[in-house]
């Protein structure tokens, strides 16, 4: 549709644009990215016509743009440049049609019920229907920014140029709008190049990024493929962290500030667990990075307050997270920055072990009650189970663990309690098979993320031997005394 062809070119006799080339297929939406001043504005002007490059052509449908009418060439093709303050003095529904100016005969003489539905449609879509007649001067930035989408939908081409369209408009309306020029481009096939500030935006709405530095173009293609870290990094000289999107397979980056917050030493000790009537509690006055598998709050986030609460053994409700969430709150914990487990094994019986490592303490926390315990291998044999019983263990590290090291300390947690399972010879009582855990085990690995960098957490490093280790002895003696007691 659009075949961009070694374009270069500047202003005057300073040269900005150098030997740029991409193509972009009808019903694609690409997005341009680079850091201020690289020339991506300037590009979008080449490529609408507003200026003319000193070598290289623009092509649209097979044809260079210089051999187009001005006004075959604004139905082709609408340009929404950024939005500078300047005085209006027409309504919105007079601005928005003015984008109709390329289908008229003459100006106004022609005007007609196509036009009257395209300008409708296009105030509908961006939600500006309602200030149709008020002047555009006493509307908001962000609002005046969605009239002029408006105006440039009206014109209906088929291909649309965009200078940062979302700059001034509040998260929902960044999202409806560009929600909205998705579905143009998904189901009418529109074509979008668009500026973009907001590298998340363009990752997330575009199917090809153009990375730009200093008037060239640094990558080209799937936003997986050019939003990586080291190309960001680089390109805009910042440090960034790229993860996936929760919903959406598109990379989202978060800046890495290098504001030095770590004034005091942040380190973990026995002082920070307490043994109480009704729950284990971890309380630090800073929060750890964890992984989870609790009940409430469970996945990879930061949290200071971590809680084992006993349960009674008949505890049955619907709304477990909703109970959880206000027992927090009655207990005086942020629900936001706590995690919760449950389990109905008393407190009393709880094991804490302490291990201490040439980079500083790691606890382990073991809650045990194995009751239901099975063996994983034969479970599809039962149906859920109808018995209680829950081991719960915490491995909380001084110490700084990649993401990978994190998976891995789950892993080397998991095969040790199993171990310890099978040294306590607990037994699956339907298939009369070792048991390896039973069906609603918690587990959870925190670490401080300071101090010591640990890229690995496998059985044979110095992190995952005192998890196998810490994990195995705690959950050992939890066992006994499990089996001790009257729980
Ligand atoms: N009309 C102009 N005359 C002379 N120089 C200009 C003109 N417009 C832009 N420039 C210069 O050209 C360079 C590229 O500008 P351009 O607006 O294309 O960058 P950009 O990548 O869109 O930047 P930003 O992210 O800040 O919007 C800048 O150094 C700018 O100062």
């Amino acid at each position: 549709m659009l075949n961009v062809q070694h374009i270069s070119g500047g202003y005057g006799n300073t040269p900005l644009l150098s030997d740029i080339s991409f193509h972009v297929e009808k019903g694609k939406m690409v997005g341009i990215l680079g850091p201020n001043g690289c020339g991506k504005s300037t590009l979008l002007k080449v490529i609408s016509g507003i200026m003319s490059p000193t070598f290289g052509s623009v092509i649209i449908d097979g044809k260079d743009i210089n051999h187009y009418s001005t006004r075959e060439l604004a139905r082709k093709m609408t340009i929404l440049p950024q939005l500078h303050a300047t005085a209006f003095s027409s309504t919105v529904r007079e601005t928005v049609s003015i984008g109709r100016y390329p289908h008229q005969s003459g100006f106004f003489s022609s005007w007609g019920a196509e036009d009257e539905r395209a300008v409708k449609k296009a105030m509908q879509q961006t939600g500006v229907e309602k200030y149709e007649d008020h002047y555009l001067e006493f509307l908001s930035g962000g609002e005046q920014q969605r009239v002029f989408i408006a105006q440039a939908l009206a014109q209906a081409s088929s291909l649309l140029l965009l200078d940062e369209p979302t700059n001034h408009l509040d998260i929902a309306h960044q999202k409806q709008i560009l929600d909205m020029i998705r579905r143009e481009v998904t189901k009418n096939k529109l074509t979008v190049v668009s500026v973009f500030h907001d590298i998340n935006l363009a990752s997330l709405y575009c199917d090809e990024i153009l990375l730009m530095e200093n008037g060239k173009v640094k990558a080209f293609g799937a936003p997986h493929e050019v939003l990586l870290e080291e190309q960001i990094e680089d390109v805009y000289r910042t440090r960034i962290s790229i993860k996936a999107h929760p919903e959406q397979p598109k990379p989202q980056m978060t800046i890495l500030p290098d504001v030095d917050e770590h004034s005091e030493e942040k380190i973990i000790t026995i002082n920070h667990l307490n043994i109480r009537e009704e729950y284990i509690e971890f309380k630090s006055s800073f929060p750890l990075r964890v992984l989870s598998s609790s009940v409430h709050n469970a996945g990879l986030g930061w949290y200071a307050n971590f809680i084992n609460r006993t349960v009674q053994p008949d505890y049955d409700i619907d709304h477990v997270h909703e109970e959880y969430y206000q027992y927090l709150v009655h207990e005086g914990f942020s629900p936001t920055n706590t995690v919760g487990m449950m389990t109905a094994v008393d407190t009393k019986k709880a094991v804490i072990k302490k291990y201490e490592m040439p980079y500083g303490e790691v606890f382990v926390v073991v809650t045990a009650g194995v009751g239901n315990a099975i063996d994983v291998s034969q479970s599809y044999k039962r149906k859920y189970g109808d018995r209680v019983g829950t081991i719960n263990t915490w491995v909380i590290i001084n110490g700084k663990l990649s993401d990978e090291a994190f998976v891995q300390a789950m892993m080397t947690a998991t095969e040790s309690k199993s171990k310890a399972l099978q040294h306590e010879e607990v037994y699956d009582c339907i298939s009369d098979t070792l048991a390896t855990g039973t069906p609603t085990d918690s587990l959870l690995i925190a670490a401080t993320q300071q101090g010591k960098f640990m890229q690995y957490g496998g059985p044979i490093t110095e992190v995952g031997q005192v998890i196998g280790r810490g994990v195995f002895e705690a959950t050992v003696e939890a066992i006994q005394t499990y089996r001790k007691g009257d729980s």
